[in-house]
């Protein structure tokens, strides 16, 4: 969608979803670019709870972004207007009088609430659900401009969002560490490591830093073919393994971990499959077996230079487009430049680990087990 420009524009950015770094970068080059051209640009604050929830912030739900604001946040974690991964304002979760829970659309709130702001155009960065906010919005009218975001890199219609590479970075560290006190001891070491319904984290970081087995929510795993591996490298003269688990992986006969079930406006909370490998093989194998869970390690910590920059561009872009008049797209990674593609595009399916793809390939031809 285009729409006419105007040439002084006061804009709005969000940060939805869990955080990941590079987030704060985004947010310098929005504010930068902005200013640059003689706009002004507001935060607002964790998600749109800024507009939906004004009485939680005595300080202001939406605040302005100055060149001050943004001083020295690049290599920054986090994101300093706040983010969150529950109330999807799509399916905000109401307390009814006799005590259940309904979802309801609250968009109508955000579209009124950047009304009174006189906010001209919005810049929603985020992951799939985010970009399933802003698409509503855009059907509701908002000027809307998306960045992608998700350490899981789960979203469909660009090539890498930031946050991933740094993620994969330091569990890739953790595995290098992880080696040599599992060689030392004679040990299995399992690692847990984010990625809800796609193994993207764990198959780059399991075959970047050599691990022995990695389990993905894309393959349910045998954990006797997983057993069979650790039994083979020891009938070889090494007696100790590496495995590294997505959060999401399954066995074949089974389903996932959980922590905590879906409820209303927010995901289920996995976790615990470390510990369910862990525990059946020691039992299988007879090796002593520890277990590590990286968890949100994962998304702390200040962004590699791949996504400090990707972050960077993004913003920038993010700038360029409502500049152009566009409206209702996400801008996305399309190497050597950066594109812009229809929100209902980018959000129309998740983007697992294609099985037949060269880094798959890869982990099997060096002999990485599966448990398939
Ligand atoms: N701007 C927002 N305001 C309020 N809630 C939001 C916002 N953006 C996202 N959410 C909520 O957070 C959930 C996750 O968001 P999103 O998919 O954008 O993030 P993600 O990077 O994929 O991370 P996650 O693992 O948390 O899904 C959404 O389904 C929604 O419930
Ligand atoms: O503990 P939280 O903040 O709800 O988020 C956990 C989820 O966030 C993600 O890291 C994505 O950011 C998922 O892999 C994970 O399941
Ligand atoms: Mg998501």
């Amino acid at each position: 969608m285009t729409i006419d420009t105007a040439s002084r524009l006061r804009i709005a950015i969000c940060t939805g979803g869990g955080d990941a770094p590079g987030l704060n970068a985004v947010i310098r080059a929005v504010v930068l670019s902005a200013l640059n051209r003689g706009w002004e640009c507001y935060g607002i604050r964790d998600g749109f709870n800024g507009i939906l929830s004004p009485k939680s912030y005595p300080r202001g739900g939406v605040i302005p972004l100055t060149r001050d604001t943004v001083h020295g946040i690049t290599p920054l974690g986090g994101t300093i207007i706040g983010t969150t991964n529950r109330g999807n304002p799509l399916r905000y979760p109401t307390l009814l009088p006799d005590g259940t829970v309904i979802e309801r659309d609250r968009t109508d709130e955000i579209v009124n609430g950047l009304a009174v702001y006189g906010i001209d155009a919005l810049i929603s960065v985020g992951g799939d659900g985010s970009m399933e906010i802003a698409s509503a919005l855009t059907r509701k009218g908002v000027r809307v401009i998306g960045v992608p975001k998700t350490i899981d890199n789960d979203l469909d219609g660009t090539v890498a969002t930031f946050g991933f590479d740094t993620a994969v970075a330091f569990a890739t560290e953790a595995i290098d560490r992880l080696h040599t006190t599992a060689e030392a001891h004679q040990r299995v070491m399992v690692v847990e490591v984010m990625g809800r319904y796609a193994g993207w984290i764990a198959l780059n970081a399991g075959v970047s830093g050599t691990a022995h087995a990695v389990l993905i929510p894309e393959i349910p795993y045998d954990i006797h073919k997983v057993a069979a591996k650790i039994k083979s490298r020891e009938a070889e003269g090494r007696p100790y393994s590496v495995v590294v688990v997505a959060e999401g992986a399954r066995p074949i006969e089974g389903s996932v971990s959980l922590i905590a079930p879906k409820e209303a406006g927010r995901a289920e909370r996995l976790g615990g499959i470390g510990e369910r490998v862990a525990r059946e093989l020691e039992a299988l194998t007879g090796r002593e077996t520890r277990v590590v869970v990286l968890g949100h390690l994962l998304r702390g910590g200040t962004p590699t230079t791949f996504d400090r920059l990707l972050a960077l561009r993004f913003g920038a872009a993010a700038v360029r487009a409502l500049e152009e008049g566009q409206s209702g797209v996400m801008v996305a990674l399309d190497p050597p430049t950066v594109r812009y593609v229809p929100l209902e595009e980018a959000t129309r399916r998740m983007k697992t680990v294609p099985l037949d793809s060269d880094t798959m390939l890869t982990a099997r031809d060096l002999g990485i087990s599966f448990g398939d």
